[in-house]
């Protein structure tokens, strides 16, 4: 385990390079949640100013690149613009961003090549690539080498901060660093990536017990291949959210219209069998008639009715989890427990997030952007020891396993 931290600092970073009149290509992860335009929290931009600041001070041509969402067609790219978070991004460096509304081309060359030295931009949605004349082609996602070479061919030096993707795979990460070591041009980490893994090394190599892993949210399917290995080092394992409902299926329960990765069933089946005691499932959740924060809710115990879809965790969950956690030293929580962004159905993560801020001499790690939205939103974030801006990336980081995204970054 130690292993993993020393691997870090023995990357290179970003105060290793030479950044004085660079083009320095930037990935970041600006996957911020955002409706109809607007941002709902701004974690994510925050955290990836030191490293931004860090090169417009040393001279550097900042050109950043980040996914936003997932887009599958084309009628998903409008909504999935980061124009939005050029102009956040400008209001908190308090200097002007360029957007680039193109991933490719002639636009974006000029662009850059028009750049002052300290100045910033910021390329459009690097997962527009994976729609390309209206097909899923998954150029980004899928890491096509032809577009990692051509990103990585408009700079001079690749930093990598954004560890809540590292867990990725794609062009835009894993994809342009290989194509600028092949070209002879450096790879570091950026500061927020150096900061959240020697944290998360520090906290979960060898945690203080108990050991209690909260696993949540919508990215089912994603996730639950992680609980598995969790359930060698958690001594808890504890699921609200979305995440519940595969695994009701797999008790042969009822689900009603509740969110539910029917091809993981049987993937829950097995954890249910290896895990025991060990995962804590919620006995009781907040009904709804329609995913919309007005419909008809109410409390019900064990399953889910039909015609109703669970969207919150219920009181009696609430009060089970709390007695797990109350004796717990080290907390990673990844996920909300219910769909906190209509109040009706936030008690759950509010609850959860408040008990955790009263654990004295605990550990409490919560990551993710939608889990880091939450806590802030709710006004529990302050009392809690570390807010990670990865999500799947601290999961998986959890794990043991390597990272695409760091073990792509040079050696020193
Ligand atoms: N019961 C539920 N049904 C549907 N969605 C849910 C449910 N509980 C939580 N969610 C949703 O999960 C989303 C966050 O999931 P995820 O992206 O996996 O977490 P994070 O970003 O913290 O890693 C939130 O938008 C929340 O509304
Ligand atoms: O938001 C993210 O992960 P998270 O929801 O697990 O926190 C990352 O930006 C990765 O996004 P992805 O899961 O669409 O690849
Ligand atoms: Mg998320």
């Amino acid at each position: 385990m130690i292993i993993l931290e020393a691997m870090i600092l023995a990357k290179l970073t970003v105060s290793d390079l030479d950044l004085d009149g660079k083009k320095v290509l930037m990935r970041v992860d600006f996957n911020v949640p955002i409706k109809d335009g607007v941002i709902g929290d701004d974690n994510r931009i925050q955290a990836a100013l030191p490293t931004i600041e860090y090169v417009l001070n040393h001279n550097g041509k900042a050109i950043l690149f980040s996914h936003l969402g997932r887009i599958k067609k084309e009628d998903d790219k409008p909504a999935l613009s980061l124009r939005p978070v050029a102009e956040r991004l400008s209001n908190l460096l308090n200097k002007p961003v360029t957007f680039v509304p193109v991933t490719e081309g002639a636009q974006l060359e000029e662009a850059i090549n028009n750049m002052a030295d300290g100045s910033v931009l910021l390329v459009e949605n690097t997962r527009y690539e994976d729609v390309v004349n209206g097909e899923y082609v998954k150029r980004e996602s899928g890491n096509d080498p032809k577009l990692g070479e051509y990103w990585a061919s408009l700079g001079d030096e690749f930093i990598n901060d954004a560890f809540g993707t590292a867990h990725r795979s794609h062009a835009s990460n894993a994809g342009i660093a290989d194509a600028m070591r092949k070209d002879g041009k450096p790879v570091a980490a950026g500061f927020l990536m150096e900061k959240e893994i020697q944290f998360l090394g520090d906290a979960v190599n060898n945690p203080q017990r108990p050991f209690v892993a909260i696993l949540g949210g919508a990215k089912v399917s994603d996730k639950i291949g992680v609980i598995d290995n969790l359930l060698d080092k958690a001594d808890k394992i504890i699921i609200g959210g979305g995440m519940t409902y595969t695994f009701y299926a797999a008790k042969g329960m009822n689900i009603g219209n509740s969110l539910v990765e029917e091809d993981k069933i049987e993937v829950a089946k097995n954890i249910l069998e290896k895990g025991g005691d060990k995962i804590v499932l919620p006995v009781d959740s907040v009904v709804a008639k329609e995913f919309n924060n007005d419909a008809e809710h109410k409390v019900v115990e064990g399953d889910i009715p039909d015609g109703w879809m669970a969207l919150d965790i219920g009181p009696k969950s609430v009060a089970e989890f709390e007695d797990v956690l109350k004796d717990a030293k080290t907390v990673v929580w990844n996920g909300p427990m219910g769909v906190f962004e209509m109040p009706n159905y936030a008690n759950g993560t509010l609850e959860i997030g408040k008990f955790l801020g009263t654990l004295s001499g605990a550990t409490t790690i919560v990551g993710g952007g939608d889990s880091t939205a939450a806590v802030k939103q709710l006004g529990v974030s302050d009392k809690l020891t570390h807010i990670s801006t990865g999500g799947g990336a601290s999961l998986e980081y959890l794990e043991g396993k390597a990272l695409p995204g760091i073990a792509a970054i040079d050696n020193k």
